[in-house]
C-alpha cells in the first residue's frame, strides 16, 4: 500500500503471556489503519496446514460426481458442503445494506464446514469411505482455528481496554466456518476480460477471517489511503492473512475497517499460453452467535463521536448476505 503496508504481527508475546498487552495493541492498531494483517506464530504448526492443505487437494482432485455426494443446498441460507465451479454469485453490497451490484461468475469451487453441533447449520459431508480421514481432517482443523480465534478476540478486547473475554460471550456457539477453495487453472485472458473472476472484490460479513493461502499468490486488497486501488497481499509462509469483516466494523464503530478485497490474476505465473495454475486457500469465518445484536463497544463512542450504526441482529444480516449469494 502506498506507504502503508500491511503489518506483520507477531502473535507469540501474546500467546506466551510476554508482552501481551502490546500485541493486543499492535493487532488492533493494525487493524485500524488497514483492516488487514499478517500474523505470525498465531498457534498451529506449519506441518498441521500443509496436512490440512493436503487433504484439500485429494478432496478436489475427486470427480465431480463424487464431490456432488455432499452438495451444497441451493438455497445460500444452508452454507455448508460442495459447492462446483460458478455455482455462488458474488454481490457486493452497499454500506447501507439495500443496494448491491452482481459480479462475473465466480470460477472457483469450494468446500464448507463447521461445528458438528451446529443445528443452524449442519454439516454436508460425503458418504462415509468415500474419502475416509477426511471429514475428520477438517473437523480437527476447525477446532484448531476455533482456538485460534479464541485467542485473537482475546486479543482485540485487550486492545480495545476491555476484559480479555468480552467478545468470547458473542462467540460462545462456534458458529463459525472453515471454507476450502480451489480455483481451477484457467486461461488469464478470461479473468483480465472480466468474462469470470477468481473472487470479485467484497467485505466479509463475519467477525474476523484468517485466510490460509497457498503457494500462488493472487489476492489483493483495497489500499484505504487510495480507495479504488488494490495492492497485492502475496502469500508468506508460515502466517496467516487476518481481516476484518462488516460485524467488527460495526462493533468498532467503524475505528476498525472491513477492506474490500478479490482475488485475481497474479503477476508473472501465467505459463506460455497464458493458462494461470491452480491456486488453493482455506479462509476461516469467524461469526457470532446467531443470537448476537451488535452495537457500538463501550469505549468507541461519545458525545463528540455518536454511533454510525443501528444496532444490528446478527442472524437477519448473515441470513441476508448468505442467501444473496446462492
Ligand atoms: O482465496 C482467497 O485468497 C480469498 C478468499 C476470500 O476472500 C473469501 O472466501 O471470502
Ligand atoms: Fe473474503
Amino acid at each position: 500500500m502506498s506507504n502503508h503496508p500491511i503489518p506483520i504481527v507477531d502473535f507469540t508475546p501474546f500467546l506466551d503471556k510476554s508482552a501481551k498487552q502490546q500485541a493486543a495493541d499492535q493487532l488492533l492498531g493494525s487493524f485500524k489503519s488497514a483492516g488487514f494483517v499478517y500474523l505470525t506464530n498465531f498457534g498451529i504448526p506449519e506441518g498441521e496446514v500443509q496436512d490440512m492443505f493436503d487433504w484439500l487437494k485429494r478432496f478436489f482432485a475427486l470427480p465431480h460426481e463424487t464431490k456432488m455426494l455432499a452438495p451444497h443446498p441451493d438455497s445460500g441460507s444452508h452454507h455448508r458442503g460442495y459447492s462446483y465451479p460458478c455455482q455462488e454469485k458474488e454481490i457486493q453490497y452497499s454500506d447501507s445494506g439495500d443496494e448491491f451490484t452482481i459480479a462475473p461468475p465466480s470460477m472457483k469451487e469450494s468446500f464448507e464446514c463447521g461445528s458438528e453441533d451446529n443445528d443452524f447449520m449442519p454439516n454436508i459431508w460425503l458418504p462415509e469411505g468415500v474419502l475416509p480421514g477426511f471429514n475428520e481432517a477438517c473437523l480437527s482443523f476447525f477446532w484448531k482455528c476455533h482456538e485460534v480465534e479464541q485467542n485473537i478476540l482475546r486479543a482485540l478486547a485487550l486492545g480495545f481496554g476491555l476484559e480479555e473475554e468480552w467478545f468470547l460471550k458473542y462467540h460462545e456457539t462456534a458458529n463459525s466456518q472453515l471454507r476450502l477453495h480451489h480455483y481451477p487453472s484457467i486461461f488469464s485472458e478470461l479473468l483480465e476480460t472480466n468474462k469470470l473472476t477468481r473472487i470479485s472484490a467484497h467485505t466479509d460479513f463475519d467477525t474476523l477471517t484468517f485466510l490460509f493461502q497457498g503457494e500462488i499468490g493472487g489476492l489483493e486488497v483495497e489500499d484505504p489511503n487510495e480507495p479504488g486501488n488494490y495492492v497485492p497481499v502475496p502469500p508468506i509462509p508460515n502466517s496467516i492473512v487476518l481481516n476484518a469483516g462488516d460485524f467488527l466494523r460495526r462493533w468498532s464503530n467503524d475505528t476498525i475497517r472491513s477492506t474490500m478485497h478479490r482475488v485475481v490474476a497474479p503477476p508473472g505465473v501465467a505459463a506460455k499460453d497464458g493458462l494461470l495454475p491452480s491456486r488453493y486457500s482455506m479462509p476461516y469465518f469467524c461469526a457470532p452467535d446467531m443470537s448476537t445484536i451488535i452495537d457500538a463497544i463501550p469505549g468507541t463512542w461519545s458525545a463528540d463521536q455518536p454511533k454510525k450504526h443501528e444496532p444490528v441482529s446478527v442472524k437477519e444480516y448473515a441470513m441476508k448476505r448468505f442467501a444473496a449469494n446462492y
